[in-house]
Parts: structure tokens; C-alpha cells; sequence
């Protein structure tokens, strides 16, 4: 077999046309377009890279972009400021922290500190409670991005086993929960899982977030599962001094057994910032007590 390409990155400029369709009926209702303000606290470059592509592809949706840019050793105290100053201003309707954040701030805090119902990322325990739940909120990009793509590809969801590898707060509890929102049977797998391996082949639906390059291999899938790479690995590559891209699955390996699989990178990657867009134009419709539009 020879797997089907989740096409994350198409999925994900069809999404922003629609989120772009958006802006124009909420400026004629509110007189105002939908507003996300990213802070970047230091120069990871990696976190830089990501900032300018969220500003960039907000203002190509015809939104309008806040970048708040602090230095490395900003206090604990002069963040909560600024998130304390976005709360309270009405051209905002989306607050993102980019994470990681230097050591001498907690990122807890600085999340706990964000409205909630400015909390585009869905980082806010209120949001996770929300969506342990089922009532609406905000959910992670990631993961929401992850739903979209298995909808888009296999439609209902019902009755199929997945398998989550990973559990962290912002990828691997989330993609759980909405997994199981769908009527999924799901299991969360981590590094202290007994035999991944057959865990894993047990899976109609794979979704890999473990941070370990190319660590699912094609012989531990099920023949036909569908396997979504959250992994972004940065390893060397074929060229000396160069370095490469990977996923958290072997992609040349998997592909021989799975029947749809994201390639890293072009898959889940573009759309965790098309689902903040998302999520900005759902605030910004739901501050304004309007009904979000369908299909976004
Ligand atoms: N506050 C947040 N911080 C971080 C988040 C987040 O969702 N909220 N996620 C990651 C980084 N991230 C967005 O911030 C992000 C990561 C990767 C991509 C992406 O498009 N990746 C491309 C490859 C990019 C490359 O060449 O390096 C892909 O996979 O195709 C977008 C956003 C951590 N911090």
C-alpha cells in the first residue's frame, strides 16, 4: 500500500480564504476587523520565525495584528502587565503568549493570567475544563487542526480506535478529548507505555506527539490506519553542516502500511496557525454576541 498525502498545507490556505471571507460581514456589523496580539518574549528563533508568520498571515486575512516584542529578561511581573493591558482593550480579541518562555517566568501563570475568553490558543484551564466537558470554548490549534484533517479525510469518526502518543497539556490531552468527542474508542500512549508498538497496532487513527524523530515505524501500524505527525524535529541532514525536518513517524516506512498519512513538513504544521486565525475570528464574533459563521 501506498499511502495517501494529507495535504495540510492546502487544507489550511482553503481555511484561510474562508476565515478572510469572514472579516468583511464583521466589519459591516461591529465597524471593526477581528484583532490577535502575539507576544514574543526573547529571540528563540525558532518562536521569531513563528511570530512573523502568525502577524503576516493575520493581516492577509484582513485582520488587524498586535506583536507586543519583550526582551529575554523581562520580569514575571512586566508580562502580566502587558497580558493584564491586552485583557482590558477592546480592539483585541485574541492574546497569544508564545511559547517556550525564558526560565525566570512561569508559563502557567502568564497563561492563567489571559482571559479566557481571549484565549486563542486554548491553553487556559478554563478552556481545557471547557472542553473536558463538551461546552464551548477555546481549543488548542494543534490538535483542532489535527480533528480537521481525519474529518476532512475518513468523515465520521465513530467507533474507530485511536491512539494518541503523547500527553502533553497543549497536544496530547486535547487531541484525546476531542477524539472522544467524536464517539472514538482512545488511548493515550507515552514513553512509559508498555509495548508502544502493539498499542499502536491497534489503531484505525495514529495521531504522533511524542517529540522523538521518526520513532513510529511503518511495522508497528495497523495495515490502512490513518496517521496524523505532529512531531517537528530539526535533525541533520544529508549535506554536511545541514539540517532537515522530520515527524515523529518514519515516513518512508509508514507510508507502506498506512492509508493516509501528514507528511512534516506540510501537514499538521500550517494548520496550527490557521486554526488561530480561527479561533481569533470566533472570539472576535462571540465578544460581539454574534453568531460565529458556519463552516469555519
Ligand atoms: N503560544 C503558542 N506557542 C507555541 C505553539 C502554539 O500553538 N501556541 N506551537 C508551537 C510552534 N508553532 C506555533 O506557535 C508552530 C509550529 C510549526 C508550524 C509550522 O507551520 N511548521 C511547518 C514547518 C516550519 C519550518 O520549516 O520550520 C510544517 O510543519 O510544515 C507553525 C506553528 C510552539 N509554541
Amino acid at each position: 500500500m501506498s499511502a495517501d498525502r494529507i495535504d495540510g498545507k492546502a487544507f489550511a490556505a482553503g481555511l484561510r480564504e474562508r476565515l478572510a471571507a469572514a472579516v468583511p460581514p464583521f466589519q459591516a456589523k461591529t465597524g471593526r476587523v477581528p484583532g490577535l496580539a502575539v507576544v514574543l518574549v526573547g529571540e528563540d528563533p525558532a518562536s521569531a520565525v513563528y511570530v512573523r508568520s502568525k502577524g503576516k498571515a493575520t493581516i492577509e486575512a484582513g485582520m488587524a495584528s498586535f506583536e507586543h516584542k519583550l526582551p529575554a529578561d523581562t520580569s514575571q511581573a512586566d508580562l502580566l502587565a502587558v497580558v493584564e493591558r491586552l485583557n482590558r482593550d477592546d480592539a483585541v480579541d485574541g492574546i497569544l503568549v508564545q511559547l517556550p518562555l525564558p526560565k525566570q517566568i512561569d508559563e502557567q501563570t502568564v497563561i492563567a493570567a489571559i482571559d479566557p475568553d481571549k484565549d486563542v490558543d486554548g491553553f487556559h484551564v478554563a478552556n481545557a475544563g471547557r472542553l473536558a466537558v463538551g461546552q464551548q470554548g477555546f481549543v488548542p490549534c494543534t490538535p483542532l487542526g489535527c480533528l480537521m484533517l481525519l474529518k476532512d479525510k475518513l468523515g465520521n469518526l465513530s467507533g474507530k480506535e485511536a491512539v494518541v502518543i503523547g500527553r502533553s497539556n497543549i497536544v496530547g490531552k486535547p487531541m484525546a478529548q476531542l477524539l472522544l468527542g467524536e464517539n472514538c474508542t482512545v488511548t493515550i500512549a507515552h514513553s512509559r507505555t508498555a509495548d508502544l508498538p502493539a498499542v499502536v497496532r491497534r489503531a484505525d487513527i495514529v495521531v504522533a506527539a511524542v517529540g522523538r524523530p521518526e520513532m513510529v515505524k511503518g511495522d508497528w501500524l495497523k495495515a490502512g490506519a490513518v496517521v496524523i505527525d505532529v512531531g517537528i524535529n530539526r535533525v541533520p541532514g544529508a549535506e554536511e553542516g545541514k539540517t532537515k525536518l522530520v515527524g515523529d513517524v518514519d515516513y518512508a516506512s509508514a507510508a507502506e502500511v498506512a492509508s493516509a498519512i501528514t507528511p512534516v513538513p506540510g501537514g499538521v504544521g500550517p494548520m496550527t496557525i490557521a486554526v488561530l486565525l480561527r479561533n481569533t475570528v470566533v472570539a472576535a464574533y462571540r465578544r460581539a454576541g454574534l453568531p460565529a459563521p458556519e463552516g469555519l
